[in-house]
């Protein structure tokens, strides 16, 4: 009311520049408080990081903000303050502090904004809810129930080699990046809901896996935008004529309705089967008692659904672009090719004929036993596992806040460790932007903990033992039966470049090999 007479007395423009000098006048009086006397203000960084997020912002929206933290870090040391509440932290003692066990700096919220509707752990910041569902989802990567998924890994790892190896045969340049796509989403389609997309044996993208990555866009956009994921926004595009946009705003309905009648049906199979041959799923511990349909189960229907639908998210398109950047990287690198094809064959595991070979003795566990293979997923998670982005936390309560080297950062203070520029810490790891397995030989504690590829010790990565196992069964399979394969010309330096948003891949979207003619 007493606006409004204010609004009538000082006439509308009067009131516009009214407001435009309130605002910027609290914008300079908050810049000076950010820049001078915030608790912050010690901490290195360009000026107008600390005194605004939009730099932040507009790098990530646009891509590759990983590479611009990178940037920073390589001029103002290992703390940068990247925005006024947020300073990003490369020094490995502060980085072990942050993920550790017994101090936990929860999640910070913007994983809540990305992950709105959604109710997974994947975005659960409040440690006792994670912790809760933590136990609810049970061990189902543990190595005895990874012993009962292998079968459906291997079928699918098989089935992909032989493909790229019929068309590296018939003299034609098969694209990795698509084959291990749809040999990833087959795996986790099959493990998650009971039955694959059929993506391998069709040769053709599923339109519910085409739905997931358009929903990966809008979780990633939404993450740092939350109007983006407003139902109000949704309503006012769903008025724009454009399929593309349908199926975007349509994607997350479509699969959950498709999540739900899947794990209903999986566990129906359950419910009948009567000779005890359950087939293997990731959920199949949770479904445990489901020979009781009215047995109350750890987690609600809708709960496993959004699981599910979290672990195809997460499980799928990292495992295709951390493979198969290795696989390019041992490809390029003739020494790491040779060492690794000859520890396959001196382990004895894999066929004696590379043509029509038994591949039984590539099992997960034997496959643990070859250390150059071992040494080569390392670095190639070091390089490049698919996220490389800055893992974002808060600074817990207590204490009023946590020293983390020089500084003493308040409670609430949001403190991001950056893949990309941790593994690439020159100290740590000399000559960081190579590819050299050898490093690994003597690896030291530090760069252990420093490996975060999959994320820091207190939200590890749930899926890794599956990615690990994905990602040595395929590594090994397809080096001892296509000893001839080679990369296609169009793979070139350039075309792998890293592009950046949520995940990486490479700048050409495909990666070809070729039946390499000088090779036996
Ligand atoms: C090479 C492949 C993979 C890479 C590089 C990778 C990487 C990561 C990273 C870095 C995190 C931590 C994110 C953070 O702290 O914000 C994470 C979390 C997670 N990953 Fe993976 N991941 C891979 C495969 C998988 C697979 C196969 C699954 C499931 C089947 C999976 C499921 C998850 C889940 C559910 C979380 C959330 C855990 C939590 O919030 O505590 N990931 N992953």
């Amino acid at each position: 009311m007493l606006l409004g007479y204010f609004v009538l007395d000082l006439g509308g423009l009067k009131f516009c520049l009214f407001a435009v000098a309130v605002l910027a006048t609290y914008f300079i009086l908050n810049a000076f408080y950010q820049l001078y006397f915030s608790p912050l203000a010690k901490v290195p960084g360009p000026w107008y990081t600390s005194i605004s997020r939009l730099w932040l912002l507009s790098k990530a929206l646009k891509g590759g903000v990983v590479f611009d933290i990178y940037q920073l870090h390589q001029k103002y040391g290992p703390f940068v303050r990247v925005a006024p509440n947020e300073i990003s932290v490369a020094d490995i003692q502060s980085v072990n502090r942050i993920h550790d066990l017994n101090d936990i700096f929860p999640k910070a919220k913007i994983y809540e904004t990305m992950g709105a509707g959604l109710d997974s752990i994947t975005v659960k910041t409040d440690h006792e809810a994670y912790k809760r569902r933590r136990r609810a989802i049970g061990n189902v990567f543990s190595n005895s129930n990874l012993n009962i998924l292998e079968p459906v890994v291997r079928k699918h790892v098989v089935t992909c080699v032989q493909k790229v190896k019929r068309e590296i045969t018939l003299g034609r340049t098969p694209d990795l990046l698509k084959w291990v796509h749809f040999m990833s989403a087959d795996i986790i389609g099959e493990l998650s809901f009971g039955k694959d997309f059929g993506m391998l044996e069709d040769e053709i993208v599923n339109p519910l896996v085409e739905d997931m990555g358009a929903f990966l866009i809008l979780f990633g956009l939404r993450s740092w935008l939350p109007i983006i994921g407003s139902g109000a926004l949704k309503s006012v595009l769903s008025y724009i004529p454009s399929f593309k946009l349908y199926k975007i705003l349509g994607s997350a309905d479509r699969i959950a309705e498709y999540g739900k009648e899947s794990l209903a049906n999986v566990r129906r199979d359950i419910c009948n089967c009567k000779n005890g041959l359950i087939r293997p799923s990731i959920f199949s511990k949770v479904l445990e008692n489901a020979s009781n349909p009215d047995a109350k189960l750890p987690l609600t229907a809708d709960q496993m659904r959004d699981e599910a639908f979290a672990f195809m998210l997460a499980g799928s398109d990292t495992v295709v672009v951390t493979a198969v950047y290795t696989i390019w990287a041992i490809l390029r690198h003739e020494d790491a090719r040779r060492k690794l094809e000859a520890d396959l064959k001196l382990s004895k595991l894999g066929p004696e004929d590379t043509c029509h070979g038994d591949l039984n003795g590539f099992t997960n566990q034997n496959l643990q036993n070859i250390p150059y293979l071992d040494f080569t997923i390392k670095e190639g998670l070091r390089l490049f596992a698919a996220v490389q982005m800055s893992l974002p936390r808060t600074v817990p309560a207590g204490n009023g806040g946590r020293q983390l080297g020089l500084y003493f950062f308040p409670s609430g203070t949001e403190v991001s460790t950056p893949v990309y520029a941790i593994h690439r810490d020159p100290v740590l790891f000399p000559d960081p932007h190579s590819f050299k397995p050898e490093r690994w030989i003597n690896a030291t504690d530090d760069m252990n903990s420093a490996s975060l590829g999959f994320g820091g010790a207190s939200r590890m990565c749930i899926g890794s033992n599956l990615a690990m196992m994905e990602m040595r069964l395929l590594i090994a399979i397809l080096f001892s039966s296509c000893p001839d394969i080679g990369l296609a010309s169009s793979c070139t330096d350039e075309s792998m470049e890293m592009e950046e948003f949520l995940f990486i891949k490479p700048r050409g979207q495909k990666c070809e090999v070729v039946k390499n003619s000088s090779v036996g």
